[in-house]
């Protein structure tokens, strides 16, 4: 509850505009006058958590978006110690200049204050922030605040892309005046719609404060030329958990990274799910890792699905290793309505790819043998467990149970889903057949004591611990000293019978 506290403070500090976005083109959402307020209800929902922490802040939040000043100041020493501690937020003051405003719904006294835009040049407008007349709140209309049109290349060099999807592209660029190195997620003219590139937008911008989501910095853009819409990231320097995963050759990242990566991945879902969104897109590829060793510092990106719960929406044609059982099943087209639960499968995919390095299908459907077989398991039509799950512990395989079953309404929460990764054991302590091998090994190449094997006392096998880490390539070495080993008693045997 201490990451949503801080959560809400940050929420606070940035002030998020209100906005709104009409119904997105490929998915047809259940337009009543509360679901199009879907970003709004974030903020203004029934308080679900009990802690006082989050009573408080949530209310920050709430008398800031009607236009109350927060119970703490905006001089709290929260406020003031994140303006001066955080020189991003200066940079970012600067970030965006050269452009010109372009206000789509011409709501000019709704215009887009924020401490990150240059707009408050006056150093006491920054500080103090004039309070925003939020004509969503007063009227429930569909708002948003202005898309800037920006000379690309004049603010910012565009580098290398960093990655591509199906809505977009990701750039690396440096911002000239401020030399910071960000990531611009490009959305291409015409093919989309604003109200696309808007909600992911708002997502993004409302989700960001917590500290396991991707930064997204406030303000919507697009090219002088017309050809882009796009918005600011931070820049993840390192890579993405795909090719994390990727990097270890099918043999996973190990239980302890896995628990880390879960606890930032979970935390962040959970946050999403108890404000009743969905990413709808959790995949390895928006899981990205900022530092190349320790997994430290995780966090998840890419809002371009993500609904309010029990948003209807239309089925797309594209099917993922990622998809629930449900959507494997569904066709194009077909109505849907989103559920945390198609969140919960996706991590248990994720979790088995973290451990074992490959996913454990490619399709939830039982046209797929991989995926068949783990069916007829959970329904116990087979008793035998698929091979592939037998490393795992039981309560691993509990969670595997209550992510990757058909019947979403038995699948855990995310909450359930981090208490049990948290705790337990993941893989089961068995004596690994290296062992084995390593005690036969030892048992040929050792001479036994003839005076003990002619006395017929018990010959004991002496093992050398070795470490986890170097069991592979002491066992190599054993082999080969064991073969030159034979080779040369074979040698001596046919030389002393040919004596
Ligand atoms: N801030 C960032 N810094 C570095 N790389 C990033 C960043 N954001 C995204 N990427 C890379 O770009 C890829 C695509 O990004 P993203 O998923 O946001 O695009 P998309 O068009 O929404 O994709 P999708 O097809 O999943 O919807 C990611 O998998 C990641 O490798």
């Amino acid at each position: 509850m201490e990451t949503l506290g801080r959560v809400w403070n940050r929420l606070s500090i940035r002030r998020p505009t209100l906005a709104v976005s009409e119904p997105p083109i490929e998915e047809e959402d259940d337009v009543t006058p509360e679901k199009t307020q879907e970003v709004f209800q974030m903020f203004n929902g029934k308080p679900r958590r009990k802690s006082e922490t989050f009573h408080h802040n949530s209310r920050v939040v709430l008398n800031q978006l009607q236009n109350h000043p927060p119970r703490n100041s905006t001089q709290s020493p929260q406020r003031r110690h994140r303006m001066s501690e955080n020189s991003l937020d200066n940079s970012r003051n600067t970030l965006f200049q050269n452009s010109t405003d372009t206000n789509i719904f011409a709501d000019g006294e709704d215009a887009h204050r924020d401490m990150n835009v240059p707009a408050c040049s006056n150093e006491e407008e920054r500080v103090n922030p004039p309070r925003r007349n939020s004509l969503f709140v007063k009227r429930g209309s569909l708002t948003m605040e202005p898309i800037t049109k920006v000379d690309l290349e004049e603010v910012y060099t565009v580098n290398k892309q960093l990655g591509t999807g199906r809505f977009g592209y990701i750039k690396l660029a440096e911002h000239k005046e401020s030399k910071l190195r960000i990531a611009i997620k490009f959305f291409p003219r015409p093919q989309t719609k604003q109200a696309d590139f808007v909600r992911e937008y708002n997502y993004s911008f409302f989700l960001c404060p917590h500290p396991n989501i991707i930064d997204t910095y406030a303000k919507m853009y697009q090219s002088s030329d017309d050809t882009a819409f796009f918005f600011v990231q931070e820049f993840c320097p390192k890579a993405s958990l795909r090719e994390a995963v990727e990097a270890t050759n099918q043999a996973g990242i190990g239980e302890a990274n896995t628990k880390k990566v879960f606890a930032a991945v979970l935390s962040a879902i959970e946050f999403m799910h108890d404000e009743n969104l969905v990413h709808r897109n959790l995949k390895a590829e928006n899981i990205l890792i900022f530092d190349a060793h320790d997994y430290g510092k995780v966090k998840v990106t890419d809002f371009g699905l993500t609904r309010k719960v029990d948003t209807t929406v239309k089925y797309l044609e594209y099917v993922n290793n990622y998809h629930a059982a449900e959507l494997c099943d569904t066709v194009v087209n077909e109505k849907l309505v989103v559920n945390k639960s198609t969140d919960i499968w996706a991590l248990g995919i994720i979790f088995f790819y973290c451990m074992k390095g490959k996913f454990p299908w490619q399709k939830a459907s039982i046209m797929c043998k991989p995926y068949w077989e783990w069916e007829q398991w959970l329904k116990r039509k087979n008793p035998a467990l698929p091979k592939k799950f037998n490393p795992f512990s039981e309560k691993a395989l509990k969670l595997f149970k209550k992510s990757l079953t058909p019947r979403f309404k038995d699948r855990w929460t995310a909450k359930d889903m981090r208490k049990c990764l948290a705790k337990e054991k993941l893989l089961k302590s068995v004596k690994r057949p290296d062992d084995e091998y390593y005690v036969m090994i030892d048992t040929v190449s050792r001479p036994r004591p003839s005076a003990a094997s002619s006395s017929g006392e018990k010959v004991e096998t002496a093992v050398v611990p070795v470490e986890q880490g170097k069991r592979k390539s002491t066992l190599q070495q054993w082999i080969s000293s064991t073969l030159t080993a034979m080779a040369e008693i074979s040698e001596q045997v046919v030389s002393a019978r040919d004596d």
